[in-house]
């Protein structure tokens, strides 16, 4: 049996740029990742990336107004060979970098607990049983496919992943759940010429959003012509001559809609199923994600978990700042920990992309504080009007008393840039003003951080 003295289970975010780091520092390392179309996680091949490049050329596509679907989709099919070229070149790049590292060695196969100190691997070929000093899981999440009557047997239901490889445009596209994936593919498909009915559970779209950004939201995609459908349960799937045939409940209303594809994006959950963790003694948290302390040491000392697994905010970034927390507990003061990066911030890329960092009003005034509001339409922002993006609101939050930003949502273009300066500004403890006063270069979208401050009631 093979000794290492770090193991970790899966190539993500987290534990690729950890094998990395352990390895400069002369660890024997083994990564182990279950297919080699996922060297560099999800986010490079499934993830952040292909639908961020699919969102562009979407937006290109727009630009060039198109006046025929047949034109429309001759684009999409384009966008979908550039997508799998870039995803090819960083697969081959992720790998290359893990693979030059004279001591790391990459196990393709998948893997599961023999013990707590045994990690099995069952490769392609062959079974290998591995002993590792230190393991650490970043295994990712999976998705959840709901229980709906004629789901899983529908040849037109598509996920993130598979709708993403279909090189064909749908004339007509069903999205079961408003959430990132299904918002941001609604946006990208509307804008690439695709007819598109979002059904969603919820009462009303974007319910942890302020009413008015959620309002500002849902009219700027519905003039994309997206339909939304919300407050629905959805009975059945049906496959019929040229696509299916989805049938839901919405206001005590029996509908139906046929459409060409379906795409299921109702959540992800943390990927824990196969690991066999009870062998090695690892508790799990009644929403199946690996329990974690803190500093990331699961129930077994030497047993840490990193990224979508250990069921908090599913993001890359949040994968890459686990892997920090894991070098400072191994070598640094053992300070640093998941509680040190609230507020964390996060952007929707839709078409324009909406951000948020900390509160929304409702939370802050729920929260018990007296706050102070600014609002700010991005059609009012030289920059916006210049490049024609002067769709979407701009909203502060200020603790009155105190004059500390609580937070902020900006729903206009390049809002996932301009979202890092806030979220700068309210780490390191700033008051409003500082951004209200802030020289900025000129003509730039964040140059409005100064206008909307300034709205901010004295
Ligand atoms: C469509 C989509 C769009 C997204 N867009 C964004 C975005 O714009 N911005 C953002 O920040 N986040 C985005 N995310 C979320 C982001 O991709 C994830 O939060 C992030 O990639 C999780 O990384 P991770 O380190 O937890 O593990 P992952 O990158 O998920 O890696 C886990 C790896 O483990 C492997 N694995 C699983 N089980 C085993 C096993 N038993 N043995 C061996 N290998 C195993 C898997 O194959 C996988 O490669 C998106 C996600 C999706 C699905
Ligand atoms: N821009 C980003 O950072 C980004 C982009 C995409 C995905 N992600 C990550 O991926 C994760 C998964 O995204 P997601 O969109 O799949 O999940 P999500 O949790 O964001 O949204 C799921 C949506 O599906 C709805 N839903 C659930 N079951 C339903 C049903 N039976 N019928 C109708 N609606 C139903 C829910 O009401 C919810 O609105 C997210 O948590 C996010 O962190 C991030």
């Amino acid at each position: 049996m093979e000794h290492f003295e770090a193991i970790i289970i899966g190539f993500g975010k987290g534990g690729k740029t950890l094998a990395a780091a352990l390895a400069d520092r002369g660890k024997k390392v083994a990564v182990i990742e279950q297919s080699k179309m996922m060297y560099g996680g999800t986010c490079i091949n499934i993830g952040c990336i292909p639908t961020k490049a699919l969102v562009h050329h979407s937006k290109l596509s727009q630009l060039k107004k198109l006046s025929s679907f047949e034109d429309q989709a001759t684009e999409y099919r384009s966008a979908i060979d550039k997508k799998m070229k870039l995803v090819a070149a960083l697969r081959q790049k992720n790998f290359e970098n893990l693979d030059k590292k004279e001591t790391v060695t990459l196990y393709t196969g998948k893997a599961s607990f023999a013990s707590p100190h045994e990690i099995f691997v069952q490769t392609e070929t062959d079974t290998v049983m591995l002993h590792g000093e230190q393991i650490y899981i970043n295994t990712g999440a999976t998705i959840i496919i709901p229980d709906i009557d004629g789901i899983k047997e529908s040849k037109h239901v598509h996920t993130s992943n598979s709708l993403m490889e279909r090189t064909v445009l749908p004339k007509r596209i069903v999205i079961i759940g408003a959430g990132y994936i299904g918002l941001e593919f609604a946006s990208m498909y509307a804008g690439f010429g695709s007819e598109v009915i979002v059904l969603d559970s919820h009462r009303d779209l974007l319910e942890r959003e302020d009413r008015d950004i959620a309002q500002a939201v849902r009219s700027s995609l519905e003039r994309k012509g997206v339909i939304f459908h919300n407050n629905t349960i959805i009975e059945s799937v049906r496959d019929s001559e040229h696509g299916a045939i989805v049938t839901y409940v919405e206001a005590d209303q029996k509908r139906q809609e046929t459409t060409d594809v379906i795409l299921v994006a109702t959540g992800r959950k943390p990927n824990t199923d196969d690991l066999q963790l009870s062998k090695a003694g690892i508790a799990i948290t009644d929403r199946g994600a690996v329990q974690v302390n803190e500093q990331l040491q699961t129930t077994v000392p030497h047993i840490f978990a990193m990224g979508d697994v250990v069921g908090g905010p599913q993001f890359t970034y949040i994968s890459l700042d686990d892997h920090r927390i894991i070098m400072d507990h191994l070598y640094g003061n053992k300070r640093r920990t998941t509680q040190d990066r609230q507020p964390v911030p996060y952007s929707v890329f839709i078409d324009p992309p909406m951000s948020r960092v900390g509160l929304t009003e409702q939370e802050a005034i729920a929260a018990g504080y007296e706050v102070k509001v600014a609002l700010l339409p991005a059609a009012a922002i030289p920059r916006a009007k210049l490049s024609e993006e002067t769709e979407g609101l701009l909203k502060a939050v200020v603790d009155a008393q105190t004059d500390r930003i609580l937070g902020c949502t900006l729903f206009c273009t390049e809002s996932h840039e301009m979202i890092n300066i806030v979220h700068i500004a309210m780490v390191t403890g700033q008051p409003y003003t500082f951004l209200r006063d802030h020289i900025f270069t000129h003509p730039s979208m964040s140059e409005s951080l100064n206008d909307l401050f300034q709205m901010i009631p004295r």
